[in-house]
């Protein structure tokens, strides 16, 4: 089984991650708290009461679980790929895959990498959630001290099951929309590169950037319910499960809550994988 596509997604998705955080902050306590008016009020104020760290909270976590996760993805994919067309990734712009290969490959790496990312996730929610500024004096502490310590929390007080809090809506969220991803960014590369050649560094970077945009699109609405899910009884209301998150945020608060979080998801999205893609190509490319 070819290893190096498990390595380049892991740095990829790194560069990718720490470029993206910010967004990802604000977007999180713009989809669970009531309190901001709006992607700049979100921003102004926690850059007013946390400086720029408030920004980057919760991020040290995610930056060691992407080795896991980003590997596991675009491992799984292309080792998928591989097993459905019997081609390496080098041979595959010679003999590209079917759209449907493409898609049930994208799939197949979604689903798996949900459950690696499901626990880190939750943590890292749970923690950009927490707005009081690190060291305040007086004032009350946060309920978690840092990423071990909310992951010990968590599982003293729920136990292992705790930390797949949201995984099923996780699993949900990532498994089509990962298909759509690799579909949007192959098309977007054949598009303009001419048969049998790799796809420019512009090319990467601009496919990439938009498969990215698209799949958080599609993964919108589910985004906000595992969020949602991941921060119930944490003085929000608990769900009896994703169905009534579903029907009681879209009863209480409309139809326009499964779109929280899009502008900034998609603004996100973009930088984040554009980097990640041509960080991938170029190291694989590096390699063969
Ligand atoms: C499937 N879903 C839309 C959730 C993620 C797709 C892109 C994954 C990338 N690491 C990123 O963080 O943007």
């Amino acid at each position: 089984m070819p290893v190096e596509e498990f390595v380049a997604g892991w740095i990829s998705g790194a560069l990718g991650l720490v470029l993206g955080h910010p967004f990802d902050t604000v977007k999180v306590r713009l989809q669970t708290q009531n309190t901001y008016r709006g992607i700049i009020d979100c921003t102004v104020k926690t850059y007013r009461h946390e400086s720029i760290l408030g920004f980057f909270k919760g991020m040290s976590f995610p930056i060691a679980s992407i080795a896991v996760v980003n590997s596991v993805l675009f491992g799984v994919y292309s080792n998928t790929l591989l097993v459905l067309t019997a081609t390496s990734h080098h041979e595959r712009r010679l003999q590209p895959p079917s759209y449907t290969h493409v898609f049930v490959a994208g799939c197949t790496g979604g689903f798996l990498q949900a459950y690696c990312l499901a626990p880190f996730d939750l943590i890292k929610v749970r923690l950009q959630n927490q707005t009081e500024p690190r060291a305040r004096q007086g004032g009350p502490p946060p309920r978690y001290r840092g990423p071990v310590h909310c992951a010990a929390s968590i599982f003293q007080e729920e136990g292992p099951r705790g930390l797949f809090r949201g995984a099923w809506a996780l699993t949900l969220r990532d498994t089509p929309t990962l298909g759509i991803y690799f579909v949007s960014y192959e098309w977007l590369c054949r598009q303009v590169t001419p048969d049998g050649q790799n796809p420019s560094s512009t090319t990467v970077l601009v496919a990439g950037g938009f498969a990215g945009i698209t799949s958080w699109v599609t993964a919108t609405p589910l985004d906000v319910i595992k969020s949602r899910m991941q921060m119930a009884g944490l003085g929000q209301r608990e769900y009896q499960g994703l169905l009534d998150c579903m029907v009681s945020s879209a009863r209480q608060e409309g139809l326009g809550v499964f779109f929280r979080g899009l502008t900034i998801n998609s603004a996100r999205a973009f930088p984040v994988n554009a980097v990640t893609f041509l960080s991938y190509e170029y190291l694989l490319h590096l390699w063969g």
